[in-house]
């Protein structure tokens, strides 16, 4: 137990998250067996359900026993009266991540630097209509602000193929100084230009920014999860979203693995999103995501023209 005591709090929190994330993605998968899915309306384009409710309370339960100082942040609005089931509740760690040493600039992390942003089901709306590889659960990293790590957990990965439920799911996680794992890293292709974008929350703004990059294939997907995924996996360039609706949890994990891996997630503007724990919740400029900082990105941010980036400022303002 000592070993594990002298590891990095980064380290513990992200092996702890790796497993909680698991163990929601069985909620998820559950709850989608079982059929009833228990949809709530939250607002236009914007469902909760069953799942979203008990994999969030099995994750910040999980989360806040093991790590009762740090800030945790998630999507939903819970009755604090829900019935907390006892295999949610989880306090192992994925012995792996401890293999790694924790890059230097993580050392000294302390407890009230940490905002950990959980979407526990990201893609609820595709969740609901069968798209289910749109689905992750979503545990992200912050420290003094920024993402800087994060798991994404795919619970239905390879169901196409695979029948036996609890065979499914794959987890993805990386650290910003030490990489990403559980997935092959690749490259988009060279010589063209494939965008990944909304499916269900389109507008002339997000048409006219797309039309203005004049892309060889459009990917309409749902899960801002895995529409980083489709980037970090080398079948996209660039998820581009100018709008507001995004929010802060959808966006920390994700963020956190494309940086590790060299990757860029801005607003519209090229500024970093912030993620302390007083920020507005609302992406309110919009995201890129791309899978090269010093290249794609600044080639994608130069195609956003003044009247896309007036949109974004004029639709911020009437907040
Ligand atoms: O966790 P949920 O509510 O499913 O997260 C949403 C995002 O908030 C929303 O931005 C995404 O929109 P698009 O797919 O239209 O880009 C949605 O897919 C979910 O991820
Ligand atoms: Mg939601
Ligand atoms: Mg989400
Ligand atoms: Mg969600």
């Amino acid at each position: 137990m000592l070993w594990k005591m002298s590891n990095s709090l980064v380290l513990k929190i992200i092996a702890s998250s790796i497993n909680i994330s698991k163990q929601a993605g069985v909620i998820v998968r559950d709850v989608m067996k079982k059929g009833d899915l228990g949809v709530v309306d939250k607002g236009i384009n914007d469902l909760q359900t069953e799942a979203d409710r008990r994999a969030q309370n099995c994750i910040i339960t999980s989360l806040s026993k093991q790590f009762p100082k740090i800030s945790i942040i998630g999507e939903e609005t819970l009755d604090p009266n829900d019935k907390i089931e006892d295999h949610w509740m989880v306090t192992t760690y994925d012995e792996s991540v401890f293999k790694h040493k924790c890059p230097e600039e993580w050392l000294n992390v302390t407890d009230e630097d940490i905002v950990v942003w959980v979407d526990p089901l990201d893609g609820t709306s595709e969740y609901t209509q069968g798209l289910l590889d749109h689905v992750t659960v979503l545990i992200g990293l912050s420290v003094k602000g920024r993402a800087i790590g994060g798991i994404i957990h795919q619970p239905f990965y390879n169901y196409e193929k695979e029948t036996d439920f609890s065979k499914l799911g794959r987890t993805i996680w990386g650290l910003v100084g030490l990489g990403a794992f559980g997935f092959t890293h690749k490259q988009p292709p060279v010589g063209k230009v494939i965008v990944t974008t909304t499916r269900s929350h389109s507008s002339a703004t997000i048409n006219a920014a797309i039309d203005a990059i004049k892309p060889d294939e459009v990917l309409r997907v749902g899960g801002a999860g895995h529409k980083v995924l489709l980037v970090i996996e080398g079948k996209a360039h660039a998820y581009v979203f100018p709008s507001r609706g995004c929010k802060k949890w959808d966006t920390c994990a994700p963020e956190g693995v494309l940086q590790s891996l060299g990757g860029r997630l801005t607003d519209v503007f090229g500024a970093d999103l912030l993620y302390d724990k007083d920020v507005n919740h609302t992406n309110e400029l919009g995201v890129l995501a791309t899978h090269d900082a010093l290249t794609a990105h600044p080639f994608f941010l130069s195609k956003f023209t003044d009247d896309v980036k007036a949109s974004l400022l004029s639709q911020q303002q009437r907040v």
